[in-house]
């Protein structure tokens, strides 16, 4: 079944008051879109300010890191846990400027981090497993990995959540990203794999030569998407793809960061036909899995600074033009009013 998508009549509402307003006709529609966008999700035109954003980090270690597909040791997704944890990561300085509000989950970490209890609450496993020789999750621990995701859109909700972001750590995840997204639409896997913290391009292709052995390994178990993401992705993307779903499903509007968040969109989509229409893309990294499925989900981007950090950062940099254009809905004269 198809999820319903925000209201059409309340979209049309908020689009005939954008026509009204004081320009030339569209002269601010990448803003106003925006505004459309949410006054449709809430139900209401003018659509209220968002007080009340949230992105949550989920955080996991990935067998492939092994293979050296990073840049970078598995020691940093532990690093950067408590980095988040301290306020000091990237995300974390984005989100004060613009009064949203950080969470980071322990879903997947390869280590017990000396971290508050309630950060290892949705922990799922230690690890996923290297895609290129094994599933990274049993059918069952996928399964549970969504309804625990689903779990943290419930509780972020009843805190208020406006809007929501999912945003990603862990060494290694740029892999499973790409290896979704290729499985998902077909796509040679050297098309949508990209550098990541860094490869060279000898990297990047041995990247992408190990997606490929991933997904001739999985062979038709690949056709249904919750196997999917139990043979080529992670508990923390099946997390956060459980995540977006529930939010679609609950009428809340998921802000998309990076290539790891569009392939748990991809997969949200996948799951929950439909969900996608409760989705805006923050940004365009450079991945260029990122740009193949946007353009496969009909999502354009707000920025493009070639912002490639992931942690939600990209997603968060693109809320306050969300509120620019709830704040043009809200504030802006009409054409009568001054004609
Ligand atoms: C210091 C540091 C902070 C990060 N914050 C997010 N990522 C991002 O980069 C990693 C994915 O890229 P790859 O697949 O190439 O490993 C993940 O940890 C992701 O969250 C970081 C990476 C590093 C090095
Ligand atoms: O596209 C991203 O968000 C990204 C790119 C590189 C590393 N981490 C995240």
């Amino acid at each position: 079944m198809t999820l319903p998508p925000p209201s059409p009549a309340v979209h049309a509402a908020a689009r005939a008051h954008a026509g009204s307003l004081a320009m030339p006709p569209g002269a601010l529609d990448g803003l106003v879109d925006l505004g459309c966008w949410i006054a449709a999700a809430q139900g209401q035109v003018p659509p209220a300010p968002l007080e009340n954003v949230r992105v949550v980090v989920f955080a996991g270690d990935h067998g492939v890191a092994a293979d050296g597909v990073s840049a970078f040791p598995t020691a940093i997704t532990v690093g950067m846990l408590h980095g988040i944890l301290a306020g000091g990561a990237g995300v974390c300085v984005i989100a004060r400027q613009h009064g949203v509000h950080v969470r980071v989950l322990d879903i997947g970490v390869d280590a017990d981090p000396d971290v508050p209890a309630e950060v290892t609450a949705h922990k799922v496993r230690h690890g996923s497993g290297n895609i290129r020789v094994e599933d990274a999750l049993t059918r069952e621990e996928a399964e549970r990995a969504l309804a625990e995701g689903a779990a943290i859109a419930a509780e972020e909700i009843a805190a208020g959540a406006q809007l929501l972001i999912a945003g990603d750590l862990g060494i290694g995840n740029t892999t499973p990203s790409a290896a979704l997204i290729a499985a998902t639409y077909g796509a040679p896997a050297a098309e949508v794999t990209g550098t990541g913290t860094g490869l060279d391009e000898a990297g990047r292709l041995r990247k992408a030569a190990i997606i490929d052995e991933a997904i001739a390994r999985c062979g038709d178990r690949l056709a249904d998407p919750v196997q999917r993401l139990a043979c080529l992705g992670s508990a923390d993307i099946a997390a956060a793809t459980g995540f977006m779903v529930a939010a679609a499903r609950a009428g809340v509007p998921v802000l998309v960061d990076g290539v790891i968040a569009a392939a748990e969109a991809t997969m949200a989509e996948a799951i929950a036909p439909g969900a996608k229409a409760w989705m805006r893309a923050g940004h365009r990294s450079p991945e260029p899995g990122l740009t193949y499925a946007l353009d496969r989900l009909g999502l354009e981007p707000i920025l493009d600074l070639g912002l490639r950090l992931g942690e939600g950062s990209g997603a968060v940099a693109a809320v306050p033009l969300v509120r620019t254009g709830i704040a043009l809905m809200r504030e802006m004269a009409t054409l009568a009013d001054v004609s």
